[in-house]
C-alpha cells in the first residue's frame, strides 16, 4: 500500500479557476530554469528495440525526439553499417532544426575483440556532421560525458528534453541508459520493446550552444543544415554492403496518405505529432482564453500493488488475529496491552475491546507488509489438470510467465486478407533488414502481419519457456481447434453449437479431457508449419470460438486467452452484425464473468481499420482483467511480447480496503460513503494497481486523533495452490496545510489514481467531470512537484497522461448536449480508456524508484535471452 502523499489532507476544498489543457502543458513546457551558465532539465529517454520487428512507431519516436542518441557495438561491423543508416532514418523523420544527434561507438572495453576502429568511427561521425564518443557501459567510461555532449548539441531550452537511443540489437542501449540513469552495468542481456527513463540533471553550458551553434560549428550535432544532409546523402552512397538504401529516399512530408495511422498511434503512445498537430505555442498561462472552473484536488489517494505478491519477505508463523467485530487485523499500528496470559486489543478502526488469550507478545506483528499462509502447497498432482508432466515442471519453475495455457484465437475470415501499407521508411528498413519482402512489396496482408507475430511469439515462448502450453484455435465461418498442432489434436466444432454458450463450453471441456497437450518442446515444429499454412476465408464466428476456448481452459488456473480479430463479430454467438440493440453484447459479459470466476484472463488483440465492434467485445477482456488493444497489424508482434511479459502473479485475488470511520471513499467506482470496500480482482498481474481516493466522512470536523490508520488485506491464491493473506497497515498524520501536502506528495501514486478515476468517469460517459479531475491534478502535479524525485515522476505523468487528456477533451467536445452512450466510442477511445482504467504506477516512476524495481525484478535467464538473440541475427 502506498499513499499519495506523506499526510492526510483536511484543509478546505476551494474552487480553482484551471486553465484550458493547452496552457497547463504549455506551463510545464515552459523554458527550462537557468542558473549562470548552468541548465536544470529533466531527460526523457526513450530506450529503443533493437530487435524491433514491424513497428510504425519508429517514425512516431523519431518525429518527436529531441535528440537521438546512436549506438553501435565497436565489435560488430554490422551494426555499425547499421548506425550509419539510422542516422539517414533520423534525418528523414526528425524535426531537424531542433533535434541533435550523436553517434557513439559502445563496448570499447572490449578491445581483443575490436572491429571497428576508432577512426573509423570519428570518420563517420565528421562525414555525417555530429559529434563521436566512445563509450563502455560496462566500465563506465565517458558515458556521462556522452549524453552530456548530446544535451548540449541540442539547439532548444525546454524542461524536457525527449532523447531516443536508436541502434541494432545488442549493441549496449539499454546498458548505457542504465549505466547514465543509476551508474550501474546490467549483464544479463534481456531485448528491449520498448522503454522510458526519466531523469533530472544540470548541464553547463547549454546557453552558448543555443540558436548560435556551439564551437566547432562544423562538428555541431544539430541536424538542420542541408550541407550536411547533402554530405550524408553522398556519403550513404559511397557506402556498399545493405545499408545503403537510404539515398533513394525523398524527404518526407506530413502530408503522405498513411499520416492520420500515424498519427493515431502516436496518440496512443502520447506523442504529439509536432510538424501536423501542434498547435501555435503560448508561452504563458496568462495568455489563455478560457478558463474552467473546478474544485482543487488533494492527494487523500491510496494505491495498492500487486508487482510483488509473490515475493514474501515477512511471513507470519501464527495465524492473523481478526477484530472480533469488524474482521480488521492486528497489526504494528494496533494499540496493545498484555495482562497476563491475555492480550488486550482496542481495534483502531471500530474501538472494539478485544481479549484473546492465544496471541503472544512476540506474535504481534512488528513489519508493516505481513502475510499468512492459510493453506499449504497443493499436492503436485492438484496442480495439474491437464498434460501432467508438463504442468508439474512448469508449476514449480521460478520466473515462468504463467502455469495454465496460452491460447491464441485467431481470427482468418476474408477480411484479414486486406492489405496494409507499410509506412514508407518502415517498408523500405525492412526490405533492407531482411529482404523478405517480395521486390516493390511494401504491402503486407492483415493476416500475414499476425502470422509473423505469431511465429515470433512462439518462437521466443520456446526458447524461454519450452513447457508452456500453447493452443491454437482459428475461426472464419469455421471453427477450427488446432490444439497443439499435432495431427490427434485438430478438429472442427460442429457448426450446429455455433449459436449456444454451454454447448461450445461442453465441447471445450470434452476436448481438454481427451486431448493431451504438448509442451511447446514437443509442439513447436508442427506450430510453425500450422501458422505458415494458415489463408483468409468466410466470416467472423469470434464467439463461439471464444466459447470453446474457455471450455479447453477452464481449471487450469491462471490461463490466458489472447484474441487476435480484425472485424466485428458476425457469425454465431456474439454476433453483432444483424441487429441494432446489439444482443451479442450480453454475451462478452457473460463471457467475462465467466473468466474471471476460473481466472482465465481475455486479452484482445484488434486489427485497427475496421471497426471491430470493441465496445462490446472489449468487456469480455476488461472483466477478466486482460488487456485491449486496437493496432495497426505492425504492432501486433511486439504488442504480443508485451502481454506475454505481464505475466500472472497470482489468482483469485480479492482486495480489501478498511478506512478509519472518519473517512470514507470518495470514488465512482465504489459504494458512496463506505469505509470498508472489498474489491475482486480475479487474477493479478505484476502490473496491476488498484487505487482508492478517499475524503473525510465531515470536512469541517476536529480529528480528535494523531494518526489514522489504514488497513489493507489482499487475499490471493499463488501458481502452487497457497492461500494467501496479506496484511497491509499503516498510519498517516494529517494536515490542513496546502503547501505540506504538497511537499509530501507521491506523484506516481496520485497521477495512476487520477488517470484511473479519469478513464472510469469517461467511459461512463461523465466527460465534465472527468476532464476536470484529470486538469485539477495536472494543476497540482505541475504546481506542487518540487524535489527530484516528484519533478522527474511529474514528467513521466504529463507525458503518460497525454493520450488519455486528448481523447477525454475530443469526446467532450463531440458530446456536448449529446447522450455519449447513444453516440458509442470509436475502437481506438475504447483501448485508450481501458488501458488507462488499468494504468501502472510504474509507467509514472522517475529513474531511481525504476532502477530499484527493475533489481527486484526476476531476471530473465541469460542464456536464453543470448538464444534468442543469435537467432534474430542470422
Ligand atoms: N563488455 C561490454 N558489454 C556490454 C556493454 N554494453 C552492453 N553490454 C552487454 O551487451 C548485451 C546487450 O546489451 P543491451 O544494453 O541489452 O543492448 P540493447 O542495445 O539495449 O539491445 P536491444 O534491447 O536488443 O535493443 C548485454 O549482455 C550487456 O551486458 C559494454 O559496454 N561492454
Amino acid at each position: 500500500m502506498e499513499f499519495g502523499g506523506d499526510l492526510i489532507f483536511v484543509g478546505k476544498t476551494e474552487e480553482d479557476e484551471i486553465p484550458e489543457e493547452d496552457d497547463i502543458e504549455e506551463q510545464i513546457e515552459e523554458s527550462s530554469p537557468q542558473n549562470g551558465d548552468e541548465e536544470t532539465c529533466c531527460l526523457d529517454i526513450l530506450d529503443t528495440a533493437g530487435q524491433e520487428e514491424y513497428s510504425s512507431l519508429r517514425d512516431a519516436y523519431m518525429r518527436s525526439g529531441d535528440g537521438f542518441f546512436i549506438v553501435y557495438s565497436i565489435v560488430s561491423r554490422a551494426s555499425f553499417d547499421e548506425a550509419v543508416a539510422i542516422f539517414s532514418l533520423v534525418q528523414n523523420l526528425a524535426n531537424s532544426e531542433n533535434s541533435a544527434a550523436i553517434l557513439c561507438g559502445n563496448k570499447c572495453d572490449l578491445e581483443d575483440q575490436r572491429v571497428v576502429t576508432y577512426e573509423e568511427g570519428q570518420q563517420v561521425a565528421d562525414k555525417l556532421g555530429i559529434p563521436f564518443c566512445e563509450t563502455s557501459a560496462k566500465t563506465g567510461t565517458r558515458v556521462k560525458e556522452a549524453f552530456e555532449k548530446l544535451v548540449l548539441e541540442i539547439p532548444t531550452h525546454k524542461s524536457t528534453q525527449k532523447i531516443v537511443m536508436l541502434g541494432s540489437g545488442a549493441v549496449g542501449k539499454s546498458a548505457l541508459t542504465i549505466r547514465y540513469v543509476s551508474d550501474q552495468f546490467v549483464d544479463n542481456y534481456d531485448p528491449t520493446i520498448e522503454d522510458s527513463y526519466r531523469k533530472m540533471i544540470t548541464v553547463k553550458g547549454k546557453k552558448r550552444a543555443a540558436g548560435k551553434g556551439i564551437p566547432g560549428a562544423g562538428n555541431s550535432g544539430s541536424l538542420n543544415s542541408s550541407r550536411r544532409q547533402s554530405r550524408v546523402r553522398s556519403f550513404m552512397s559511397s557506402l556498399s554492403g545493405i545499408f545503403t538504401w537510404g539515398r533513394s529516399w525523398r524527404r518526407r512530408s506530413t502530408t503522405t496518405d498513411d499520416l492520420p495511422v500515424q498519427q493515431q498511434q502516436q496518440q496512443q503512445r502520447g506523442i504529439p505529432n509536432r510538424r501536423a498537430s501542434a498547435p501555435p505555442r503560448r508561452t504563458h498561462a496568462k495568455n489563455c482564453t478560457k478558463n474552467i472552473k473546478c474544485k482543487k484536488t488533494d492527494t487523500n489517494v491510496i494505491l495498492v500493488s500487486m508487482k510483488d505478491l509473490d515475493q514474501m519477505d515477512n511471513v507470519a508463523t501464527g495465524d492473523p488475529v481478526y477484530c472480533d467485530k469488524c474482521q480488521v487485523v492486528l497489526s504494528c499500528v494496533s494499540d496493545t496491552k498484555q495482562d497476563g496470559d491475555k492480550l488486550l486489543w482496542k481495534c483502531e478502526f471500530c474501538g472494539h475491546e478485544n481479549v484473546s488469550t492465544e496471541v503472544r507478545e512476540e506474535e504481534i506483528p512488528k513489519a508493516d507488509t505481513i502475510d499468512y499462509a492459510l493453506s499449504a502447497p497443493e499436492p503436485q498432482e492438484k496442480q495439474v489438470v491437464m498434460g501432467a508432466e508438463a504442468e508439474k515442471t512448469e508449476a514449480t519453475k521460478p520466473g515462468t510467465t504463467g502455469s495454465g495455457y496460452v491460447v491464441y484465437c485467431l481470427d482468418i475470415s476474408g477480411s484479414m486478407g486486406g492489405t496494409t501499407q507499410l509506412p514508407e521508411l518502415q517498408a523500405e528498413w525492412k526490405r533492407q533488414r531482411d529482404g523478405n519482402l517480395a521486390s516493390g512489396g511494401d504491402q503486407v496482408t492483415r493476416l500475414q502481419a499476425i502470422q509473423e507475430a505469431l511465429r515470433r511469439q512462439i518462437e521466443r515462448l520456446h526458447l524461454e519457456n519450452p513447457e508452456r502450453r500453447v493452443i491454437f484455435i482459428t475461426f472464419e465461418s469455421a471453427v477450427e481447434v488446432y490444439g497443439d498442432c499435432t495431427s490427434d489434436t485438430i478438429q472442427e466444432v460442429p457448426s450446429n453449437i455455433h449459436e449456444e454458450f454451454d454447448p461450445l463450453l461442453s465441447y471445450g471441456e470434452k476436448y481438454s479431457r481427451e486431448h493431451h497437450i504438448k509442451p511447446l518442446s514437443e509442439s513447436y515444429d508442427k506450430m510453425r508449419t500450422i501458422i505458415d499454412m494458415l489463408s483468409p476465408k468466410g466470416c467472423t464466428s469470434l464467439g463461439p470460438a471464444l466459447s470453446v476456448a474457455m471450455g479447453i481452459v477452464n481449471g487450469s488456473v491462471g490461463s490466458e486467452i489472447v484474441l487476435c480479430t480484425d472485424g466485428a463479430p458476425n457469425g454465431g454467438i456474439g454476433s453483432l452484425s444483424s441487429c441494432e440493440v446489439r444482443p451479442g453484447s450480453h454475451f462478452y459479459i457473460k463471457a467475462g464473468e465467466y473468466a474471471k470466476e476460473k481466472n482465465i484472463t481475455i486479452s484482445i488483440l484488434a486489427v485497427e481499420g475496421a471497426r471491430t465492434g470493441l465496445e462490446m467485445v472489449s468487456k469480455c477482456a476488461e472483466i477478466s482483467g486482460g488487456t485491449i488493444n486496437v493496432l495497426n497489424p505492425l504492432e501486433i508482434s511486439r504488442q504480443l511480447r508485451l502481454i506475454s511479459q505481464n505475466y500472472i502473479i497470482a489468482t483469485y485475488v480479492t482486495i480489501t480496503l478498511f478506512l478509519h470511520p472518519e473517512l470514507e471513499v470518495d470514488d465512482p467506482r465504489f459504494p458512496k460513503g463506505s469505509s470498508k470496500i472489498v474489491k475482486e480482482i480475479g487474477s493479478a498481474t505484476k502490473d496491476t494497481d488498484m487505487t482508492f481516493v478517499y475524503k473525510l466522512k465531515n470536512p469541517g470536523k476536529k480529528l480528535d486523533i494523531e494518526k489514522i490508520p489504514f488497513q489493507v488485506q489482499v487475499s490471493y491464491t499463488l501458481k502452487d495452490g497457497r492461500k494467501m493473506l496479506r496484511t497491509i497497515s499503516k498510519s498517516l498524520s494529517t494536515t490542513d496545510c496546502r503547501e505540506a501536502m504538497e511537499e509530501a506528495m507521491n506523484v506516481s501514486v496520485v497521477g495512476t489514481a487520477a488517470v484511473q478515476k479519469t478513464a472510469y468517469l469517461a467511459s461512463k460517459g461523465d466527460l465534465e467531470n472527468a476532464r476536470s479531475h484529470l486538469l485539477s491534478n495536472k494543476l497540482m502535479i505541475s504546481k506542487g512537484s518540487r524535489n527530484l524525485k516528484q519533478k522527474e515522476e511529474k514528467v513521466a505523468f504529463m507525458e503518460e497522461s497525454k493520450t488519455l487528456s486528448s481523447v477525454v477533451n475530443k469526446l467532450h467536445k463531440e458530446r456536448k448536449g449529446s447522450s455519449l452512450r447513444a453516440c458509442g466510442f470509436s475502437d481506438l477511445d475504447t483501448t485508450v480508456l481501458h488501458q488507462n482504467l488499468a494504468q501502472s504506477s510504474s509507467k509514472l516512476y522517475g529513474a531511481s524508484r525504476k532502477m530499484e524495481l527493475m533489481r527486484k525484478r526476476t531476471e530473465t535467464n541469460q542464456a536464453v535471452s543470448a538464444a534468442y538473440y543469435d537467432i534474430q541475427q542470422m
